[in-house]
């Protein structure tokens, strides 16, 4: 080994994997190559050991016994985006592996797996997490916006949105975000602390959905050692992770009974314990709060507490859908262009008239965030400087292209020929720029959704069946295209 590698610290990898034997054999392999290795059979001792900080990258197990993979890593993204995961699966679990990567992970190994794989895979890993780590410390240091935490939009409801959180964001106040999914309650609810005096504290997002009762109860409040089995050592919870900043629980009409009581008495008395301790602890939290479920209805129905509604409705903010406020498409479409052109190093491409004219159309049943979808799938499908009808229509929903294909005249013959319902880009164009493997996999994936949803007349069942998906996996998917199959009934 040279000089120069003696002294550089040794890259930190952390297994979480419930077969102990498989984490031995790792461990042994890697330090050998000179890693260093710590092991977790659990997903919550995972969780926590990640909070220690200084891991270079993860490899995770997707079968885990006390919790799915595919949460854990949604978690794990959550909490250190930038953060590597390799996925381990089984033979037969492929289709999760695939849908791990869509949903973040670095990549994925198949169990057996050879030892210069896991090196090669494990070495590329560390090097984008070091990139990415890297490229978000000179964006703070330029000052660059491409995080923005603005709003953008010039139609009357945004704007008052807007208002809204300048008046309430300096004030203490539970804010509660309604709205549909995509509308931009995350981002809203990031202007608010930004806009408040907490800024400089952390911000930190919980999805009140995800976890099941036991585990988001000890992820939001911590525990003590021995509150439950494998509970080894003392861990703080978000709350205090989030102290003197905002904590935004979202999904919040997903937050099982058991938690519902807890936060019910966070935000009367501003205090908190610990599972499995006595002793309270000061909450120094502002609480936002979003949903896109009808709260008063879960209230009706008895699935939401009322007095914890009558707390989080101090001040509702409705974020309006993209449909009501279509002043702002020209705008948001535009910055998306932007964007995506940067990321994929593309140049910007202008939107024609008539391409204006189909985003004008659609309903945006998955609002801003379709939008920003479309945009990109767009850019990747043009080949020149202009974006044309058929490079949105490939990528969006049935309704406009009926609406669009009403127009009259020459547009509806250039509409008319765009009817192939599966879209690539065209990779005999040799000239034409080739896009990333999985921003084209993206796009071929949506297409694809849009087509089976087609055929199935929006029925998501049978639109599963096709594509020879479970329906919970389909469901995802639908909701990561910003898809809904009401908009494909006759
Ligand atoms: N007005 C806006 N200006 C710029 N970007 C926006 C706007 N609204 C939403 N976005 C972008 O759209 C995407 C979706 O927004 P966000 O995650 O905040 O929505 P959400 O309502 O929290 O969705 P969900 O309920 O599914 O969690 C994000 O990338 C966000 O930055």
């Amino acid at each position: 080994m040279r000089k120069d590698e003696l002294d550089a610290p040794r890259p930190h990898i952390l297994v979480i994997d419930d077969e102990p034997h498989l984490c031995e054999l790792l461990s042994y392999r890697l330090e050998h190559h000179g890693y260093r290795v710590s092991t977790e059979f659990s997903a919550r001792g995972g969780l926590e050991a990640i909070e220690q900080g200084s891991v270079d990258a993860i490899i995770l197990d997707l079968r885990l016994e006390d919790a799915d993979g595919i949460e854990v890593l949604a978690e794990l993204q959550k909490r250190t985006p930038d953060l590597p995961v390799i996925i381990l699966t089984a033979h037969g679990t492929i289709e999760t592996a695939v849908l791990a990567i869509q949903r973040g992970a670095y990549g994925f190994l198949t169990k057996p797996f050879q030892d210069y794989e896991l090196l090669q895979k494990l070495a590329h890993a560390i090097e984008s997490g070091r990139l990415k780590r890297e490229v978000a410390g000179l964006r703070r240091i330029v000052g660059d916006t491409s995080g923005d935490i603005r709003l953008l939009g010039t139609s009357d409801s945004i704007a008052a949105v807007r208002e809204r959180i300048t008046r309430v964001a300096p004030a203490d106040a539970t804010v509660l975000l309604l709205g549909e999914s995509g509308t931009g309650k995350e981002l809203a609810a990031r202007s608010i602390h930004a806009l408040s005096a907490r800024k400089a504290r952390p911000f930190i997002a919980v999805n009140c959905g995800a976890l099941p009762a036991e585990l988001l109860e000890s992820e939001l409040f911590g525990h003590v050692r021995g509150a439950f089995t494998g509970a080894s050592r003392d861990k703080d919870g978000l709350f205090a992770a989030a102290r003197g900043g905002t904590l935004l629980l979202d999904e919040i009409g997903e937050a099982p009974p058991p938690v519902q009581v807890k936060l019910l008495r966070v935000l009367q008395e501003k205090r908190f314990s610990k599972v499995g301790s006595p002793a309270e602890e000061d909450a120094d939290v502002r609480i936002v709060a979003a949903t896109n479920r009808d709260l008063r209805a879960e209230v009706s129905a008895g699935r939401f507490r009322e007095d914890l509604f009558y707390r989080l409705h101090v001040v509702p903010i409705v974020m309006p859908p993209l449909r009501e406020r279509k002043d702002d498409i020209p705008l948001l479409a535009e910055l998306f262009l932007r964007r995506s052109a940067a990321r994929y190093n593309l140049p910007e491409p202008h939107i024609s008239p008539e391409a204006l004219r189909v985003l004008l159309a659609h309903a945006w049943p998955g609002n801003v965030r379709e939008l920003a979808n479309v945009m990109e799938g767009a850019i990747l499908l043009c080949q020149d400087e202009r974006i044309r009808p058929q490079h949105i229509l490939a990528t969006l929903a049935t309704p406009a292209r009926a609406q669009a294909a009403s127009t009259p005249g020459e547009e509806a013959a250039e509409l008319s020929e765009v009817e192939p319902p599966i879209v690539l880009p065209s990779l005999a164009e040799p000239s034409a720029p080739l896009p990333p493997l999985r921003a084209a996999r993206d796009s071929f994936e949506r297409a694809y959704l849009v087509e089976a949803l087609r055929r199935a007349g929006g029925n998501v069942s049978a639109a599963a069946k096709l594509a020879g998906r479970n329906r919970t996996d389909f469901h995802d998917l639908l909701r990561k295209h910003g898809l809904s199959g009401a908009d494909f009934k006759a």
